[in-house]
């Protein structure tokens, strides 16, 4: 019996990968290295490359492997990049997903958990959301996961399978053991960004939008560190194959940042002053999205260990920093 990760190469996806490999778990990853990297695979895993919509490979492997769980991590990211390219987040999000969930669904599998987003929200305004307040997603991307949601719902009620649905936040930070991390050289992701720019690795960064309804004008978001995400995950795992019910859940802490605060705190991190220029907003952005993350506590017992900006702010710093020293 194993458990299968898609997208298991890439950032978060990799630390569940050696969440499950930590606790003695059998994992097999499907990744078909898009954005992935291969050596982001812990060693005891064993890898499979191809894509999740090919559903031929999924049932061989769903068979091979006796896969009763799949945590689906795969697919594309980008909310600015989606209002550009919709049809590559129908594709890639709602299309793959639909074939995945038919192999899943094919080959018996129990239990299947979905990485979604806090984009499926849409512009809420400045409270907190809980998993109750309505949706209107404002990007491709965020639609383009909604619709997984969905579909996993009509599956489960039509079939023998219980599903999660995590709904994250801004994701960052990385394992504490620097064994993987956000690696996408181009990465869009602010504290990302702007910790590449205080290494150096970019001139300056800019700031989309700075006349937002927020106490300082900039975007506010939610930052949860990935260890505590992947926490979630592993208590959501063992809640369903101990018969839980299908369950949808915020992952946040209740504690929004803006853009201008991330930034400051990368720059105490770093003890740099790098350049940081206004510009203008950015397509697909609401102004402020946080969730006080209530029911996966109470549901699952989740209790954060990394729940400080600072902390997240300084393992984004030293990991891109390790990247740094590796690649030179
Ligand atoms: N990073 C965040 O802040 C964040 C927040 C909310 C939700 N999510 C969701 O979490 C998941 C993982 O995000 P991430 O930040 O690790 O992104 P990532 O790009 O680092 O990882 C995605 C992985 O999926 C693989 N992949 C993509 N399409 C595939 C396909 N069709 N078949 C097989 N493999 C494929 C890629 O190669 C990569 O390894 C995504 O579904 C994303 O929407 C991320
Ligand atoms: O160079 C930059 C990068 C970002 N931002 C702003 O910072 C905020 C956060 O942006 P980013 O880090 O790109 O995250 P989001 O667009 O909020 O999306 C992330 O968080 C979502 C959950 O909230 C996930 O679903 C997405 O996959 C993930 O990319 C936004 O207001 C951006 O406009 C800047 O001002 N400058």
């Amino acid at each position: 019996m194993a458990v299968l990760v898609t997208g298991g190469a890439g950032y978060i996806g990799s630390h569940m990968v050696l969440r499950l490999a930590d606790a003695g778990e059998e994992v097999v990853v499907l990744d078909n290295l898009v954005t992935g990297f291969d050596w982001a695979i812990d060693g005891r895993a064993q890898f499979v490359m191809g894509a999740a919509n090919d559903q031929t490979l999924v049932s061989d492997v769903i068979a091979t492997h006796k896969i009763s769980e799949i945590v689906h991590f795969a697919g594309s990211i980008v909310v600015p990049e989606s209002v550009v390219d919709p049809l590559k987040y129908y594709g890639n999000n709602t299309a793959t997903s639909r074939d995945l969930i038919a192999a899943a669904v094919k080959g018996g599998v129990k239990h299947f958990i979905f990485s979604s987003t806090a984009a499926v929200y849409g512009m809420t305004g400045l409270a907190p959301v809980v998993e109750q307040t309505p949706l209107s997603p404002m990007s491709p991307y965020g639609r383009s996961k909604l619709m997984t949601e969905w579909m996993l719902a009509d599956v489960a009620a039509a079939h023998p399978m219980t599903y999660g649905v995590l709904r994250y936040f801004n994701v960052a930070g990385a394992d504490p053991q620097k064994r993987s991390g956000q690696s996408t050289p181009l990465a869009t992701h602010l504290i990302k960004v702007a910790a590449q720019t205080a290494l150096g690795q970019r001139p300056k960064m800019d700031i989309f939008g700075t006349d937002y309804e927020t106490t300082d004008g900039t975007c506010v978001r939610d930052y949860i560190h990935v260890t505590d995400l992947i926490e979630a995950h592993a208590l959501l795992l063992t809640y369903l194959r101990g018969g839980g019910d299908s369950s949808t859940l915020n992952c946040a802490y209740g504690q929004g940042y803006s853009v201008r605060q991330v930034i400051n705190t990368v720059k105490a991190v770093s003890g740099v002053d790098f350049r940081v220029d206004e510009g203008p907003r950015r397509a697909g952005d609401p102004a402020s999205i946080t969730a006080t993350g209530e029911k996966v506590r109470s549901v699952l017992g989740w209790v954060p260990q990394h729940d400080d900006l600072t902390e997240i702010v300084t393992s984004a710093y030293e990991w891109e920093r390790h990247l740094m020293m590796r690649n030179r």
